[in-house]
């Protein structure tokens, strides 16, 4: 069944901080939603009381329909990598995820084949005390998969991989909604996880600012121009006379508020030659700090 994990007016204080504040989002089945948010911001709170670890002071985390205490099962209906995987150091990878398959009802086989799908088989037999900060990853993606659940929650999961690793992830993340999951990632990589979301939830404060498509929130964000002329003072002020925004880096305007076409026109008209005009396309890292700075 498709699963969807819903935040609803979800409260969190501690003492006098509000945490987490009246916070609500959906992520879907068969898409990736990406929760970002500075640091502080509630993002570990809220994901905490996704999975049980810690109680709302108000307003409910359901996977489901249901909190994840009242789960059947929960294993294999949630799959969880949090920031610091717990393994014991001087526990082998494959003894690790033998001790976690019995709580999941999986079997050898299952362990044998996500030590290969996580590409640890060769290192399963060594203690995960001498683990790679990014082969400590690969374990706990594997340990999350163990119940093969629909739910996938992972809390900055490329943490210490490299290029080849987080690609790895990508894919199996992709993978994972393209077979109608669910999954909720964190990740302070937003280029890469630009690349691997279809909608955004941006947290700053304890508040949700954006929920929606990620192609939504690109198409709500005025596109931004480039442009250099050979008279700088002379193109902005007919910019700016057209109702254009300028700023400048020197030699080259940004505009907002103007098409090319309207920007190409307006520099003909007064008569400055362009020698650059570029249409900046927006980027989740532009957004992000704009909104989680407001
Ligand atoms: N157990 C706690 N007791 C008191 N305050 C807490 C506790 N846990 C979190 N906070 C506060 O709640 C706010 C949100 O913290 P949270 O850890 O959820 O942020 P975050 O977005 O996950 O940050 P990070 O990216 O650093 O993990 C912060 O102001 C933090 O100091």
């Amino acid at each position: 069944m498709a699963t969807v994990i819903e935040a609803l007016n979800l409260t969190k204080r501690y003492g006098r901080t509000i945490a987490v504040d009246d916070v609500s989002f959906v992520a879907a089945p068969g898409r990736v939603t990406g929760f970002l948010g500075l640091n502080g911001s509630g993002k570990t709170t809220t994901l905490r009381m996704l999975l049980g670890l810690s109680r709302a002071t108000s307003g409910d985390a359901l996977i489901n329909g249901r909190r994840f205490r009242n789960l059947r099962d929960p294993v294999r209906q949630v799959g969880a990598v949090l920031e610091q995987g717990v393994s014991h150091p001087g526990q082998t990878g494959r003894a690790h995820l033998t001790s976690q398959a019995v709580l999941a009802g999986a079997g050898r086989a299952r362990v044998d084949h996500l030590l290969g799908y996580v590409g640890l088989e060769h290192a399963a037999d060594e203690r995960t005390g001498g683990y790679s900060l990014g082969m400590r990853q690969r374990l706990a993606v594997a340990t999350a998969l163990l119940g093969d659940p629909a739910v996938l929650v992972l809390d900055e999961p490329a943490n210490g991989l490299d290029p080849e690793g987080i690609a790895w992830l990508r894919e199996l993340v992709r993978e994972h909604a393209r077979n109608g999951g669910t999954v909720l990632i964190s990740s302070h990589l937003l280029a890469e996880l630009a690349k691997v979301i279809d909608d955004v939830v941006i947290i700053a404060k304890g508040r949700i600012r954006r929920a929606m498509p990620l192609a939504e929130l690109y198409g709500s964000t005025a596109h931004r121009l480039r442009i250099r002329g050979r008279d700088p003072r002379r193109l902005w002020q007919a910019l700016e006379r057209a109702g254009g925004q300028v700023r400048t880096e020197g030699q080259v305007l940004e505009v907002v508020g103007l098409s090319p076409e309207q920007a190409g026109e307006i520099a003909f008209g007064a008569q400055v030659p362009v020698y650059e005009l570029a249409v900046d396309t927006p980027n989740l890292e532009q957004i992000f700090f704009e909104l989680a700075a407001a």
